[in-house]
């Protein structure tokens, strides 16, 4: 009999477009040896040139899903991409705590607080970046926010490694145990360079960037390689090298797909395998 892997839950929306969402996270998973679950949260009409609309998925269902893989399967890792709304932000920490996962409980737990496409179509209502705030980050094992997603979330303007300490810094103070700031989004002229804290270990990850326009779902699929290998057991300084590792190529080997922003690609570790 084959021993059971390793499994990572992802709690996200879905893109019909399959870059971004469920999609980029589920292939993460796999790519890295990973069983992956979902709890889906909305269903985007999306494809490369941005998102034409969404509908959510009633909370209970979310909740449900959650409930249902945590008690039967085991989830050794979970994180959170597209939330969506307050409700639903609320109903799913609650149901977190059920099932331990988090922070200050038996399992892993990193929020994506992802609030806009790349092609700047809200994917979070207004009034739910304050639940992200209260309610996620002080479960939270990491949080990944984006530069846009920082200045939302604190008002800091990230403009370069002084900047990028301050949002750390501003981040920490919502109670997760660590923050990685994404500098992808810096300046184009650099290298990419991300900044990871938990307020005394302070960690610059730094790489090539890549001149390529096709990024679609590169934060998801950071953070969910971030998750693998966290369920996997590593620490989260390893498991975000490891992450940004992963990351690098599958920017690298982007390609176009559609009039508009391509995804970001893992084809090169089954390649690999
Ligand atoms: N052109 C690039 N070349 C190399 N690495 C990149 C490039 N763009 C982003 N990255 C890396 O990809 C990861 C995701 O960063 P980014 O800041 O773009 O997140 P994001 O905005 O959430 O992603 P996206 O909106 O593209 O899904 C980071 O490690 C960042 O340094
Ligand atoms: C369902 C879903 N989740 C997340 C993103 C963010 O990805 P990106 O910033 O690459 O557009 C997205 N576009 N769609």
């Amino acid at each position: 009999m084959t021993s059971s892997p390793r499994t990572a839950l992802t709690i996200a929306g879905s893109d019909s477009g399959g870059g971004a969402g469920i999609q980029a996270d589920l292939r993460t998973f796999f790519a890295n040896g990973v069983h992956g679950m979902v709890a889906l949260t909305a269903v985007t009409v999306q494809n490369s040139l941005g998102v034409q609309g969404f509908s959510e998925i009633p909370v209970d269902v979310v909740t449900g899903q959650i409930k249902a893989v945590a008690t039967d399967m085991g989830v050794d890792a979970a994180k959170t991409g597209m939330l969506a709304t307050a409700e639903i932000i609320n109903a799913v920490a609650k149901t977190l705590d059920e099932v331990h996962i988090g922070r200050n409980r038996s399992t892993p737990f990193v929020v994506d607080p992802v609030a806009a496409s790349m092609t700047g179509h809200a994917l979070l209502r207004e009034e739910a970046l304050e639940a992200i705030r209260t309610e996620l980050f002080p479960r939270a094992t990491l949080i990944t926010p984006n530069l846009d997603e920082v200045r939302l979330l604190t008002g800091v303007s990230v403009t370069g490694p002084v900047t990028q300490r301050e949002a750390a810094e501003a981040l920490l103070e919502f109670g997760s145990a660590w923050v990685l700031v994404k500098g992808g989004h810096l300046d184009a002229a650099q290298d990419c360079v991300d900044l990871l804290t938990d307020g005394t270990t302070w960690v610059e990850l730094s790489g090539p960037r890549f001149d390529t326009r096709n990024t679609h779902g590169g934060g998801d699929t950071m953070a969910s390689a971030i998750t693998s290998s966290l369920a996997k057991g590593a620490d989260v300084p390893t498991a975000v090298a490891e992450g940004k590792r992963f990351i690098e190529r599958c920017v690298a080997e982007s390609y176009p797909l559609g009039a508009g922003v391509g995804p970001v690609s893992p084809f090169w570790r089954l390649a690999e395998a």
